[in-house]
């Protein structure tokens, strides 16, 4: 993780403008894809599974839940990651049983949600290939 600031006093008071919650949170976004391998790769298969839709020409439902299917993979790992860092910053890296169970429990729910992925696109593949 990157943590020097040029030099700058660092921000910790609250966003005061719309232009500066939208630079700080994109630059959330870089941090995340250049720390977090699993995000990049999310992004490729992501790509691929939108090659895949044109290459069928999905439906405007099967769009939808692609798009959908997506964005939640997506949003579990972000929030995985977030509580990843929120754990490593309160235990420094020390092994702790709850450390443990809160980042087992945290990965569980990008699990879940690429299990909803998948079966979203098995649905909708499965009806575009074989109808
Ligand atoms: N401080 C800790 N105390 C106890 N167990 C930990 C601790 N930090 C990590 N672990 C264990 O190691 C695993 C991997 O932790 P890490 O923070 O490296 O996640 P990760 O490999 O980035 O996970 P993911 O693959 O979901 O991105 C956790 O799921 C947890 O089982």
């Amino acid at each position: 993780m990157n943590l020097d600031y040029n030099g700058k006093k660092p921000q910790t008071s609250k966003n005061k403008y719309f232009w500066q919650s939208l630079r700080h949170a994109i630059a959330g976004l870089f941090a995340a894809f250049k720390t977090e391998a699993n995000l990049r790769r999310d992004i490729w298969l992501a790509l691929i599974v939108v090659g895949l839709g044109i290459y069928y020409q999905l439906t405007y439902l099967e769009w939808l839940a692609i798009i959908l299917a997506i964005f939640i993979v997506l949003m579990a790992e972000f929030w995985n990651t977030v509580i990843e860092y929120l754990v490593d910053l309160l235990v420094d890296h020390q092994f702790h049983p709850l450390a443990k169970q809160i980042k087992d429990i945290s990965a569980a729910s990008v699990l879940i949600s690429a299990i909803l992925a998948l079966l979203i696109g098995i649905i909708v593949f499965g009806h575009a290939i074989f109808n």
